[in-house]
């Protein structure tokens, strides 16, 4: 009894003392606390900046171009542009007016200049975690953590969250969120696979997916196939397959407990990946649908292995060959969702709960979900790929693309 209390006190030791400076081999950061928080200090200005309601003009907004390419790459090391490419002179004046300035001070310049900018940013709703750390990401994705949980939000809600393959201008667009999104990835598909990789190596114990406004997520935007590559169609159908692969294959891997927080209608590749997540809560407002047929598309999400296990062929069936739309309690019913809350309570309650579980143990989390689903993982893969491939010769398909112009043409509603 002894030898096993000191063993767990020997490991409560262990465990304060490795928090202030902390193991790179779990993916965590080393080096002296001024450090630290110099650089968090910094992803926090660059993600605020993004919340600025004002625009704060060509000149301020020059000065943040510089100081971020100071900080991030050091002093100006490109060839000076074109007399005639005006734009691109003129950060380029700006980033090498800098001169020798250290990558420390401009980070802190970068830090100091945003916070007087930011006196008007928006503050998080009071239910969802404080947020003690954002992520970068693009405007239509925003990541953050705190209270132990990391929180993936999809944020069009003007499109009711539809997933797009394209870099699409939002209403309040600046040059600067232009240009912020020069250092970052292009899509929200791949802000989505960034930010789960970022999450899985984070210190939060939860992952959760949610969405912005009155959605959960319309699935795939529908305009991805409009603006076609110069390899045309086929080029279209072969990068969206692999896009849709490695995508898949991100909920697949993805190593913590992850919870989907449905907030509202789910419709296509939004539904079938909530069969790779832990837990689904949902408001009594949410509806689940997946209109692959009406698409002249076919199951992904790895849906056409996981939802006959989880709801029987023929309820799988009805949903995934007929496009049949469930209620939240259906749902529930079915067990595709954990469970379903009146909309009135549901941020309170849904936030309060998983505030609470992250408190849990983080590795004996892990180490479980990893017994739960770790079996499963291969033939997931299998499945993911081959739905994939069947994917990328559907979107060829006449039904597929006369459904799409039907869409866009406003036609019909799905
Ligand atoms: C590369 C990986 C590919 C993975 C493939 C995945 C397959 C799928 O996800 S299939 C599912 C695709 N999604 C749909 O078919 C949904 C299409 N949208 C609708 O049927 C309706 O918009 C709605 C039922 C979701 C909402 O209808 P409601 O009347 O409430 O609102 P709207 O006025 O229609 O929508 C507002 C606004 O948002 C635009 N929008 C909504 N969903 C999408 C979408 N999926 N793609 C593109 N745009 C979408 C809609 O056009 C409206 O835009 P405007 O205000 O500009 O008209």
């Amino acid at each position: 009894m002894a030898g096993f209390a000191g063993r767990l006190a020997r490991c409560w030791y262990s465990g304060f003392l490795r928090s202030p400076l902390q193991v790179p081999a779990l993916g965590l950061h080393v080096g002296g606390p001024a450090m630290q928080t110099s650089q968090k200090d910094f992803n926090n200005a660059v993600s605020q900046l993004k919340l600025l309601k004002e625009d704060p003009g060509n000149e301020v907004k020059l000065k943040l171009y510089a100081l971020y390419k100071q900080a991030t790459e050091g002093p100006c090391n490109v060839p000076k542009p074109g007399m005639l490419d005006f734009i691109n002179k003129t950060k380029w004046d700006a980033w090498n007016a800098l001169g020798s300035l250290s990558k420390e001070a401009a980070r802190q310049n970068y830090v100091d200049l945003v916070s007087k900018l930011s006196a008007s940013s928006e503050s998080p709703s009071p239910e969802a975690p404080a947020a003690d750390r954002k992520q970068p990401e693009s405007d239509s994705l925003v990541v953050t953590s705190g209270d132990g949980i990391t929180t993936i939000r999809l944020n069009r809600p003007t499109k009711k969250n539809a997933l797009t393959t394209q870099v699409t201008p939002s209403a309040r667009e600046s040059i600067l969120l232009v240009l912020s999104r020069l250092f970052h990835s292009k899509t929200m598909y791949h802000d989505i696979i960034a930010a789960l990789q970022a999450a899985s190596k984070d210190e939060s114990p939860i992952t959760v997916l949610t969405g912005s406004g009155d959605y959960f997520c319309s699935g795939n935007d529908l305009t991805n196939f409009t603006s076609l590559p110069a390899g045309g169609p086929e080029e279209m159908a072969r990068s969206s397959a692999v896009l849709l692969r490695d995508f898949v294959n991100c909920f697949i891997d993805f190593p913590k407990p992850l919870v989907a927080v449905v907030n509202g209608p789910a419709v296509g590749i939004s539904v079938t990946i909530l069969g790779l997540f832990d837990v689904v809560y949902a408001t009594d407002r949410a509806t689940f649908h997946t209109p692959f047929s009406h698409l002249g598309q076919s199951p992904e999400g790895c849906s056409s292995y996981t939802f006959p296990k989880i709801m029987g062929s023929s309820k799988a069936a009805e949903m995934l060959l007929f496009g049949k739309k469930l209620t939240a309690q259906e749902a529930c019913a079915q067990g595709l969702v954990t469970e379903v809350f009146p909309d009135s309570t549901f941020q309170k309650e849904v936030w309060a709960r998983l505030k609470a579980y992250s408190k849990l143990p983080p590795n004996a989390m892990r180490i479980s979900k990893q017994i739960i689903r770790d079996r499963e993982k291969e033939k997931l893969h299998a499945v993911n790929a081959e739905e994939s491939n069947v994917l990328r010769e559907r979107w060829l398909s006449d039904e597929c693309m006369n459904a799409i112009a039907s869409f866009l043409s406003r036609k019909s509603k799905l």
